[in-house]
C-alpha cells in the first residue's frame, strides 16, 4: 500500500531532514513512526501526503508515485496534520460535505459515515455550529471524521492523540483497528510509546533523518519495551 524508496529531503538552506529512507507498509498494517523532536517524521509524512516536494527517491501509494500522479494518490489517501487547518467560517457539517464533494462520495455513503463517526466521537450535536467556535479537540475530531468519509486505503496521521480527551483517544484507536481490519493501512507518528507498542503491528524508529529500526513490533521490541529500545537507540551514536 505504501512504499518509500530511498527518500531524502533537503530543505532550502541545506538542512537534510530525511536521509535515504526505505520502508513498506501493507494493507491491514498499523504502523507507528517514532522519533525524537526534529528526527524527520513530519517531513516524511508531508512528502507522503503530497504537500511537500522532494527530489531524491520516491514514494508509492497503492503502486502509484506521489511525484508522477499526486491526484491519484490523494484520492486513496487521507492525511490529518498535527494542527489541522480547517475552514473556520464553515459549520462542521458544511465542511464535511465540502470534503465529501471533493472526494465525490455518494450522499448516502457520506451521511452514513458522518453519522457513524460523529456519534462515535460525540460531535453530532456540534455539527451545525461554526468551526470557529470549536475547541482544539473538537477541530481535531472534525478533521478525523473528514478523513474517514471516503474510506481511505491509506490513512496518515501526524500525532493524532495530542489534544484528544481519553475517551476520544480510545474511540480513535478502535476506529483505526476497525479500518485496518477492513483492509486500509495506517501510518501515524507519535511520541506516546505505550500507545504505539499496544496499537501497532509494525514500528519504525527514525533518528537524525535515518531509519534506525523497522519491522514487526514484536521483532523491534524483543524481550524489552519500546521505551527501552527507543532510549537505547537514541543514546547510542
Ligand atoms: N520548512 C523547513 N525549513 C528548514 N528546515 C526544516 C523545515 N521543516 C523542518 N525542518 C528541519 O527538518 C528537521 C526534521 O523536522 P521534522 O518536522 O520533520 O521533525 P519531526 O520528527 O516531525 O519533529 P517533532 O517531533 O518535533 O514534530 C528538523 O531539523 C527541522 O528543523
Amino acid at each position: 500500500m505504501l512504499r518509500i524508496v530511498d527518500f531524502s529531503k533537503t530543505y532550502k538552506g541545506g538542512k537534510k531532514a530525511v536521509d535515504g529512507l526505505n520502508l513498506e507498509i501493507n494493507s491491514g498494517d498499523i504502523f507507528g513512526f517514532i522519533g525524537h523532536n526534529g528526527a524527520g517524521k513530519t517531513t516524511t509524512i508531508r512528502a507522503m501526503a503530497g504537500v511537500l516536494d522532494f527530489d531524491e527517491g520516491d514514494i508509492l501509494i497503492d503502486g502509484i508515485s506521489i511525484k508522477k500522479d499526486p491526484v491519484k494518490c490523494k484520492k486513496v489517501t487521507a492525511y490529518i496534520p498535527d494542527n489541522p487547518n480547517l475552514y473556520e467560517h464553515l459549520t462542521g457539517i458544511a465542511y464535511l460535505n465540502f470534503i465529501g464533494d471533493i472526494y465525490e462520495v455518494a450522499s448516502s455513503d457520506r451521511e452514513k459515515a458522518i453519522e457513524k463517526y460523529a456519534q462515535a466521537l460525540e460531535l453530532t450535536a456540534n455539527l451545525g455550529d461554526s468551526i470557529a467556535s470549536y475547541s482544539h479537540g473538537m477541530k481535531q475530531k472534525l478533521a478525523i471524521i473528514s478523513a474517514l468519509i471516503h474510506k481511505p486505503k491509506l490513512l496518515i496521521l501526524d500525532e493524532p492523540f495530542v489534544g484528544l480527551d481519553p475517551k476520544a483517544s480510545h474511540t480513535l484507536k478502535n476506529i483505526m483497528v476497525d479500518l485496518c481490519k477492513e483492509g486500509s493501512a495506517i501510518f501515524f507518528s507519535t511520541h506516546v510509546l505505550e500507545v504505539a507498542e499496544k496499537l501497532c503491528n509494525k514500528i519504525g524508529i527514525i533518528k537524525g533523518g535515518k531509519l534506525a529500526a523497522f519491522g514487526p513490533t514484536q521483532q523491534v521490541i524483543g524481550d524489552s519495551s519500546l521505551e527501552n529500545v527507543f532510549m537505547d537507540l537514541i543514546e547510542t551514536n
